[in-house]
């Protein structure tokens, strides 16, 4: 059979980021390569921009897409999503001690990356805030550490990991779970009519909950939860 093809945008630690040999790696990839192991396939992994994920998807250029990618309504008009595999939220990060809420962010400039939850829920919920698209969260960070950014908006589980190795940075709202923006949990998108697929994918998804493999995987990237 023919490898099952993921893209993923490894900009996302602990999801997807490509480590000091410049192999993807995190908790996406070792998850997507359990769910291989058990329906016996084989499955490759390509690093794209995030934005451009959805659409190579939909022009056959892969079969699947794992990357830390919210089941939103909006989405799911375009792509069909397995079960979720992780309940997610979202939290913007600023200096240290500096902001505690969305109304003290007015005029800021918060960065997120393009094409995310994040862009358009800050662009339709709080317009008052500046939002600035970047291509990688990864530059968005380095903007915010060297002050060309008052903040960054992502996935609580990837700001907590950049927060805890910049000390100098903390949490500057509380969290943010809109479902109609960030959807009902992370999920793998496969094309709407590749059902054998989709079902193929949830099937390994619950027998990996059931063996205890999805917790190994969750305990070595989430150390905390
Ligand atoms: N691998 C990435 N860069 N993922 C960014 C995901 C951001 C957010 N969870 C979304 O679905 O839009």
């Amino acid at each position: 059979a023919d490898p099952i093809r993921f893209a993923s945008s490894a900009t996302y630690p602990p999801f997807e980021s490509l480590n000091s040999s410049n192999q993807i790696v995190g908790f996406d990839i070792d998850l997507a390569k359990a769910l291989c192991q058990q329906m016996k396939s084989e499955c490759t992994f390509t690093n794209q921009a995030f934005d451009s994920l959805i659409p190579s998807l939909k022009f056959r250029k892969y079969d699947a897409v794992i990357s830390g990618m919210d089941i939103t309504p909006e989405r799911s008009k375009q792509v069909t999503f397995t079960n979720p595999y992780y309940a997610n939220s979202a939290l913007v990060i600023a200096k240290k001690d500096q902001y505690q809420s969305f109304e003290q962010l007015k005029g800021k400039r918060i960065g997120m990356e393009n094409g995310t939850t994040h862009q358009k829920y800050l662009q339709d919920k709080h317009p008052e805030v500046k939002t600035v698209a970047y291509d990688s969260y990864q530059n968005a960070i380095i903007d915010l550490k060297n002050g060309r950014l008052d903040g960054v908006f992502g996935d609580t589980a990837v700001v907590n990991e950049w927060l805890k190795k910049n000390p100098q940075l903390g949490p500057a709202t509380g969290k943010v779970t809109d479902p109609q923006y960030f959807g009902t949990g992370l999920g793998i998108a496969v094309r709407p009519g590749n059902t054998a697929l989709l079902n193929k994918l949830n099937d390994a998804l619950a027998a990996i909950k059931a063996n205890g493999t999805y917790q190994k995987i969750s305990d070595k990237w989430f150390p905390a939860g």
